[in-house]
């Protein structure tokens, strides 16, 4: 009996899963003719823009400058519009939105009704609970697609009318009864997934029941494959989300949440929709700051599958300066030194001091006649030693003339009391030395009146200002001075302790000057370099040319139109380079720039407005405090908006609780992001055992087999992550493994996400730095599905191999 129910139960299983397979073939053959009269469409519009260039390449040929001017425009107009098609033509469409009829009846440019609430009585009630009818469908793509009446067969992801597709939830559902996710690829509709916003109603849609197909777009977003570049989430965006995003552009929009809870994602979606809101706006450019080049790697694809990359800049924050790659890394002392606020105070005093000659500050004589360094190198040079005169001799009016190094010292110190930056303090250097050597010809005495008196003293100037002998003594006594030179002057101990005095200790000073003799250049390194160009101010020098072609020139069109051989996205790298200021900054993971680097990137954004996303919790400066005020000196008294992220989406509850543990301890009292999502998989723990091989031997056979270990069980990648100063030894540990495994150091792993990680002792990368537990944190933080722990030497781990840091 039991068996024959068993059988029953079954056969309905079978016959509602194929009942479910029917009804699903059908829903994807509805999207499927929808995407085909959406690519008909495109297809004309093609060939529509395809036209338009025709069209205006022929009224190149009438030749007067009006009609050349009207070419360049449209044809630069169709030209982005092909672009864009071309671009997006693949899985552009990815949204569905049923919705009930609107409080009024208008409807937006798009198309589409612009009210978010109900009209009342739609839903009405019978003795079988609430119906209603669905009064307006609408697909939501990457852009927007109009039918030839005009009517929306696809709304812009970022338009208004789109809007409800991510602020819509269960809670506070709007207009929206079912939300839709399309999958698909090139011209095939895949799948789709659907949430019931009003999961009580009971919603017809041309006579016929709404249906509802799989377990909802989040879950099945999350549970996929990682693999090394970002994928967007535009088609899940969730409501809390999509606040910030289409948070007004004004002053500054400040996001903070926890590991995984979208920050990154939803900073490239908003640099995407504020491009998308006020485009000509925002032609000044957006920048994203990013912490590391290997976070800008993974995450230099989301902008352009949303269909923006032109006016976004995503720098590391070691490449803001043009020419400069920070490629080292300093030791946290180090770090700490250079990043603090402390360090402006030195590099002011190094500037000036940059042009002491030896053995005393400017202004004490230097009557022994030593020797300097030279300081006026070239962009890449080395100090070079060459003499820094100590007398200058001139013949004016037939006299010898002569000013001895005492005088020259203390014309020099005149001349650095000037608040300007050093190098814009030559020319009152030079005017300086002239009028000295005015007042040693005795020229002055000559003529009572005025006229003749100025007459004589300007061609007394120009005379001497155009001797050899003098225009050679001011370029070697006065050397322009830029920011490698100076900072390689700072190489020298001696000379950055008399700039540091009282300000860094000798230990210091010492680390500091060792570092900046290496070859290469650390992230806190760029920093300084931009400081010092701000204090030495740089004197303008010609601008490369680019070449211009007759027409530009001739319509003066010569900004809007793309010059010949250059691409657009040449075009965008080029703007982006000769840029220095931009219309919206970006600033990813904040919580960790230090003083000096928010003074850098503040210089960026003088006049803009700002997006800055963080989370306290991760950051791996040591003095948050100082960094909070330098942050607050870069953004102004511009007003704030505050969001939080409260969910997170990457890992799993097993992995999340764990991780909270370490937060309890780096940051008593501050709260975990939920996650959202759990997979039955606990963290593994492992031990290595010392007695068998050796630590060290063990530790990389341990890691070793766990990696591989991972590699079988996840699809994707797995990130081995260490310590700062095990990189390369962990790099060799895993040799050989295949692609989809890397090792990181613990401070790289900022803002990465892997299917399955290997944290490699806790205790070392917590013992690391004065900021060691919230490194760790993020380094526990960076897996969507597993996780395993290896104690090093400096771990206790207990019977069950769990560490000290990670026990209850
Ligand atoms: N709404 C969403 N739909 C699908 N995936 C999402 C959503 N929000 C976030 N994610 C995914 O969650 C992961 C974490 O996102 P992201 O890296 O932006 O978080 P974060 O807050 O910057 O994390 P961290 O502070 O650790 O760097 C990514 O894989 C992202 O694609």
């Amino acid at each position: 009996m039991a068996a024959q129910a068993q059988q029953e139960t079954a056969l309905d299983q079978i016959h509602d899963s194929a009942q479910d397979d029917s009804v699903r073939d059908r829903e994807i053959s509805v999207e499927q003719q929808h995407l085909d009269r959406v690519y008909r469409r495109l297809e004309e519009k093609i060939h529509e823009a395809e036209f338009l260039m025709n069209d205006a390449a022929q009224r190149g040929q009438v030749g007067t400058p009006g009609a050349l001017a009207e070419r360049d425009a449209q044809v630069f107009r169709a030209g982005i519009h092909l672009n864009r098609l071309n671009n997006e033509f693949e899985d552009f469409l990815f949204g569905r939105i049923d919705l009930l009829l609107g409080k009024d009846g208008k409807k937006g440019p798009d198309g589409a009704y612009t009210a978010v609430e109900p009209a009342e009585g739609v839903v009405q009630v019978d003795e079988t609970g609430q119906y209603a009818t669905i009064a307006e469908t609408l697909h939501i793509g990457r852009i927007g697609v109009l039918d030839a009446d005009y009517a929306p067969l696809v709304i812009d992801w970022r338009a208004p009318a789109a809007a409800p597709f991510y602020r819509s939830t269960p809670v506070d559902p709007g207009r929206v009864v079912r939300r839709r996710v399309i999958r698909s690829k090139g011209r095939k509709v895949l799948g789709v997934e659907d949430d019931l916003m009003r999961p009580e109603l009971k919603a017809t849609l041309d006579g016929r029941e709404l249906p509802v197909i799989g377990d909802g777009a989040l879950m099945a977003a999350l549970g996929q494959a990682r693999s090394h570049t970002m994928r967007d989430i535009v088609a899940s965006i969730q409501a809390e989300q999509d606040l910030v995003i289409r948070a007004p552009a004004a002053s500054v929009t400040y996001v903070e949440g926890g590991p995984g809870t979208g920050k990154t994602a939803v900073a490239l979606h908003r640099a995407a929709y504020l491009l998308y809101q006020d485009r000509r706006r925002y032609a000044g450019g957006i920048l994203i700051v990013s912490p590391t080049p290997l976070l800008v790697a993974y995450t230099e694809g989301v902008l352009p599958s949303l269909g923006e990359e032109g006016q976004v800049a995503i720098r590391a924050i070691g490449s803001l300066v043009d020419g400069a790659e920070a490629t080292l890394y300093d030791s946290p002392a180090v770090a700490r030194a250079k990043g603090s606020y402390r360090m402006l105070k030195v590099l002011r005093k190094a500037a000036r001091g940059a042009l002491e000659t030896p053995g005393g500050s400017p202004g004490r004589s230097t009557a022994a006649g030593g020797r300097s360094e030279q300081l006026a190198f070239g962009e890449e040079a080395a100090p070079a030693p060459a003499g820094t005169p100590t007398r200058l001799r001139v013949v004016a009016f037939g006299r010898r003339l002569e000013l001895e190094a005492a005088e020259l010292d203390r014309i020099k110190h005149n001349a650095l009391s000037g608040t300007a930056p050093v190098n814009l303090l030559r020319p009152r250097a030079r005017k300086l030395l002239l009028d000295a050597l005015w007042a040693k010809s005795g020229a002055g005495t000559r003529h009572t009146d005025p006229e003749l008196a100025a007459e004589l003293r300007s061609s007394f100037d120009e005379d001497v200002a155009s001797e050899d002998s003098f225009i050679d003594f001011v370029n070697a006594w006065w050397p322009e001075l830029t920011p490698r030179g100076v900072l390689a002057a700072m190489a020298d101990e001696r000379r950055l302790g008399r700039w540091a005095r009282r300000i860094l200790n000798p230990g210091e000073v010492r680390r500091v000057a060792r570092s900046l003799k290496r070859d290469g250049l650390s992230v806190h390194d760029v920093a300084m370099l931009d400081e010092l160009q701000a204090i030495l101010g740089m004197p303008v020098r010609p601008r490369k040319r680019r070449e211009l072609d007759p027409l530009d020139q001739l319509t003066g069109l010569e900004e809007l139109m793309p010059v010949r051989e250059e691409s657009q996205r040449e075009r965008a790298e080029r703007l982006a380079q000769e840029r220095v200021e931009y219309a919206h900054v970006i600033v990813d993971e904040a919580q960790d720039l230090t003083p000096m680097q928010w003074r850098m990137v503040g210089r960026r954004g003088r006049q803009a407005t700002w997006t800055v996303v963080g989370d306290p919790a991760q950051s791996s400066w040591s003095d948050p405090d100082e960094a909070a005020e330098a942050r607050d000196e870069a953004l102004g008294s511009r007003p704030r908006r505050r969001f939080t992220l409260t969910v997170n989406y990457r890992n799993p509850a097993e992995i999340a609780e764990l991780a909270a543990k370490v937060l309890a301890l780096a940051m008593p009292g501050s709260e975990s992001p939920s996650a959202v999502r759990s997979t039955g998989v606990e963290p593994r723990f492992v031990a290595t055992n010392k007695a068998d091989t050796g630590v060290r031997d063990s530790l990389a056979q341990t890691v070793r087999a766990e990696a591989a270990r991972l590699l079988d069980r996840v699809d994707g990648t797995v990130g081995v992550v260490v310590a700062m100063n095990r990189r390369e030894e962990a790099a060799r540990w895993l040799a050989g493994l295949g692609e989809r495994v890397v090792a990181l150091g613990s401070l790289e792993a900022k803002g990465l996400e892997y299917d399955a990680t290997v944290v490699v002792s806790p205790a070392e990368i917590a013992d690391e730095s004065p900021a060691g537990l919230r490194v760790l944190y993020v380094a526990l933080t960076r897996a969507t599905q597993q996780l395993t722990i290896v104690s090093g030497d400096r771990d206790e781990p207990d019977a069950n191999g769990v560490p000290d840091l990670l026990r209850d």
